[in-house]
């Protein structure tokens, strides 16, 4: 375990297990569909090749990227777009692959967002869910893990640009971030 983990709160078999769940759920909702899988940069990348290949409808890949104004503890509510996706959304099924929803302020931007440009449908999955850090309500339609109100690190999530690539989802410790 890395040295600046305090806890692992899912292992990497845990999280293989449950986006395969997650994936075969999702292939028997959209059958006979292609699903255009849109994944919100970057912390969602990791989760999103694995739950890709866990898919067995034909997907097309895409990507944006966003950004809140503030720390998420202090957001403002106002998202940006950095990047936004290649695809035309018009009629398409897109399914929007996010690593982690806390207050739910990006989602509840990007899923308007896309409905009004004419997408037939707009889904959400996330690996996560803070449902205690929520400020706006979201209806998530694919959901890994909910996790208790802690700062988790690993397998995509970052902090301060560091620690995306440890294969399991692991708390912080606190020295960390108050320092
Ligand atoms: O529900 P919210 O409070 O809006 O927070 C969730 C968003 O915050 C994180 O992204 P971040 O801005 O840290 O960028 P990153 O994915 O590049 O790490 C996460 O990947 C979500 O996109
Ligand atoms: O716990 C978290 N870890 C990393 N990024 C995040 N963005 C919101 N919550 C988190």
């Amino acid at each position: 375990m890395h040295q600046d983990v305090k806890e692992i709160l899912f292992t990497e078999e845990q999280i293989q297990k449950r986006v395969r769940e997650m994936g075969a759920q999702i292939t028997a909702d959209y059958a006979g569909k292609t699903i255009l899988l849109c994944g919100i940069l970057k912390g969602a990348v990791v989760f999103y090749t694995d739950l890709a290949r866990q898919i067995q409808v034909p997907v097309k890949f895409d990507f944006m990227s966003c950004s809140s104004y503030g720390s998420s503890a202090t957001s403002s509510g106002a998202v940006t777009i950095r990047k936004d996706m290649d695809n035309d959304v018009a009629g398409k099924d897109i399914l929007i692959v996010e690593d982690i929803i806390d207050t739910g302020i990006t989602l509840s931007y990007l899923v308007p967002y896309l409905k009004d440009r004419g997408a037939n449908s707009v889904k959400l999955a996330t690996l996560l869910s803070k449902p205690s850090r929520r400020q706006v309500d979201i209806h998530v339609d694919y959901n890994g893990f909910e996790i208790p109100d802690a700062f988790v690190v690993g397998y995509g999530l970052d902090y301060d640009s560091s620690y995306r690539n440890l294969p399991y989802i692991g708390i912080l410790k606190e020295e960390i971030y108050t320092k």
